[in-house]
C-alpha cells in the first residue's frame, strides 16, 4: 500500500497468524495468572535451547552484515544473549529444581523450530535472519507489553516478561526493524513478498513450538 514502510507491509500481510501468536494460550495463561506450573517448567527447558540456537542465528547474521555498525549492534545482542540470557535460564532452571535431561528436546515442534530457524540463518542472506528475528522479537515484545501489565506471582515468570517487554528489548527489536525499513528500496517485489513468507513461516513455527509446553495435550 502507498506510503507504507515494509514492516507495516509485513505485519499487514502476516496480521492473521501474528494475531493467533501474539493470543496464544501460553500468553493468555500467563496474563489470568494460571500457566501450570509444569508447562512453564517444559517451556524454560525448551527455550533455553532455543536462546543458544538463536547465538547461532545472530553470529551468522554477524558474519554476513556488510556495515561495521551492523556487525557492532549485533556483537552487543551476541553478548546480551551469552551473558545476561544464558545466565537467566542457568538461574532459573537451577532455582525450579529443572533436570533437563528428563526432557525431551528432541520433541518434533521444538526441533523443528529451532531447525527451521537456523535453515534460514544458514542458506537465507543478512535481510531473511533479520526478518526471522523481527518476527520472533516483535511478536514477543507484543505480548509482553500487554501481559506484563498483569499482576504476575511468580518471580522467575514476572523476570522473564519484564525482561520482554522492557527497553532494552523494545530497542532491539527496533533496531531490525529499521533494518528491514531502510533496504526497502533496495527491494523488488519478489524479494518483498519472499520476506513476509518468511517472516509468516516464523509465526507458524513459533506457534507449533508455544504448543509443545503444553506437552502431547496441547
Ligand atoms: C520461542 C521464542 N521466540 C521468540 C523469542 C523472542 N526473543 C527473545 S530474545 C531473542 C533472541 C535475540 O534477542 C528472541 C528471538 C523467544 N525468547 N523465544
Amino acid at each position: 500500500m502507498a506510503g507504507e514502510t515494509l514492516s507495516e507491509c509485513i505485519l499487514r500481510e502476516n496480521e492473521a497468524v501474528f494475531d493467533a501468536m501474539v493470543r496464544h494460550r501460553f500468553t493468555t495463561d500467563i496474563e489470568a495468572g494460571h500457566l501450570p506450573s509444569e508447562v512453564f517448567d517444559r517451556y524454560l527447558v525448551y527455550e533455553g535451547a532455543f536462546v543458544e540456537t538463536a547465538i547461532s542465528i545472530f553470529a551468522l547474521a554477524t558474519a554476513k552484515a556488510g556495515r561495521i555498525e551492523q556487525k557492532r549492534w549485533l556483537i552487543s545482542v551476541l553478548d546480551d544473549l551469552a551473558n545476561q540470557q544464558i545466565a537467566y535460564f542457568e538461574r532459573t532452571l537451577a532455582a525450579r529444581g529443572i533436570d533437563p535431561a528428563s526432557f525431551n528436546l528432541a520433541e518434533p515442534r521444538v526441533a523443528a523450530f529451532c531447525a527451521g530457524m537456523l535453515d534460514i540463518a544458514e542458506k537465507g542472506p543478512f535481510l531473511d535472519i533479520i526478518v526471522a528475528m523481527f518476527a520472533a522479537e516483535w511478536m514477543y515484545l507484543t505480548w509482553s507489553k500487554r501481559v506484563a501489565a498483569a499482576a504476575i506471582a511468580d518471580p522467575l515468570l514476572n523476570e522473564w516478561v519484564a525482561m520482554h517487554a522492557d527497553d532494552t528489548f523494545a530497542n532491539q527489536a527496533e533496531w531490525l526493524r529499521r533494518q528491514i525499513d531502510d533496504a526497502n528500496a533496495r527491494l523488488d517485489e519478489a524479494g518483498r513478498s519472499r520476506l513476509s513468507a518468511v517472516f509468516g513461516r516464523v509465526q507458524a513455527l513459533e506457534i507449533a513450538f508455544h504448543d509443545a509446553a503444553y506437552g502431547d495435550n496441547a
